[in-house]
């Protein structure tokens, strides 16, 4: 299973070109999607889920051309959570997904034993006969993934999936995707750096409707190495010079001052050490902002 992504473009209407000639190629295992407010995510991951049709460019899924003849075929190897979800507020959790599996073709024996396995998975097996509407913003958004992983499909498209849940529930979710994602494609696009830290080895990074980064995690940790610093200032003075010549990622008042993770190719200033430590989000301010 593999998604190729040929110079896709997508121009709204109103003159918006929200993706721009990128390309791309997304393996097997789960592929992490992140990029700032407006670059561009959710326009692809419509496109790659067949609500949204490109203006120009090329994509397909296991060699399959996405065009209008081919829709339905690519539809059936789909399953996809969108960020917003407004599933039937009068129906049970159970009703609901008995319903949402059937919209999709799913046989009634599958559903009847898939639904109670991934109830059980997301930790809902108790609320299944609460009405929708019941529900809290994190066990919605639980149903939500549920319906989208029905279908069995080979291809989860997922928006966001651990918005609003708390540490436990997101930890389950990420380990059911991980173990989802064998012999699958997950695209897993998240503002949450460290939900993808603990479950991707690749990743795509968009800015402005272009891909600035697509590969491994570890050539884009690699890419930040010798430019996370540590420094610790004396004042809110000396912290302010600091914010407005670099990248801080991380901000901290301490015992001793305040502590600053500063990104740049230079070191800063004689005060401040060289931090090998570096995580996703450092890599990920890094680059998107030099
Ligand atoms: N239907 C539409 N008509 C016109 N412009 C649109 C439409 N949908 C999205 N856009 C614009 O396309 C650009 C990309 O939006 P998109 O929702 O794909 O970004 P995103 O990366 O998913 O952002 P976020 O992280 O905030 O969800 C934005 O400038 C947005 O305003």
């Amino acid at each position: 299973m593999s998604i190729r992504i040929n110079d896709l473009t997508v121009r709204f209407k109103n003159g918006v070109v929200a993706v721009n000639k990128a390309s791309l190629e997304i393996p097997k295992g789960i592929y992490g999607l992140l990029g700032e407010n407006g670059a561009g995510k959710t326009t692809l991951m419509r496109v790659l889920t067949t609500v949204l049709k490109q203006t120009e460019g090329m994509v397909s899924l296991d060699g399959i051309l996405y065009n209008e003849g081919n829709y339905e075929k690519i539809q059936k190897k789909i399953g996809y959570l969108p960020q917003e979800i407004d599933l039937y507020p009068n129906l049970t959790v159970k009703e609901c997904l008995v319903y949402m599996g059937g919209l999709s073709g799913v046989a009634r024996n599958d559903l009847e034993q898939r639904i109670p396995y991934y109830l059980e998975k997301t930790s809902l097996t108790e609320h299944q006969n609460k009405k929708m509407r019941q529900l809290s913003g994190g066990m919605k958004r639980r149903v939500g993934l549920i319906q989208a992983l029905l279908n069995n499909p080979d291809f989860l498209i997922i928006d966001e999936p651990t918005t609003g849940l708390d540490p436990e529930e997101r930890i389950r979710i990420r380990n059911l995707l991980v173990d989802f994602s064998k012999d699958r494609t997950v695209l897993f696009s998240t503002h949450v750096v460290e939900d993808l830290a603990a479950t991707c080895t690749q990743l795509a990074i968009m800015k402005k409707g272009s891909f600035l980064y697509s590969g491994s995690v570890s050539g884009l940790l690699e890419n930040a190495k010798g430019c996370v610093w540590n420094c610790t200032v004396q004042n809110a003075e000396e912290a302010r010079l600091l914010e407005a010549n670099y990248s801080i990622s991380s901000k901290q008042y301490v015992e001793n001052g305040i502590h600053m993770k500063v990104l740049s190719k230079g070191k800063p200033n004689e005060n401040c050490v060289l931090d090998n430590d570096i995580t996703l989000e450092d890599a990920y301010i890094y680059l998107t902002n030099s």
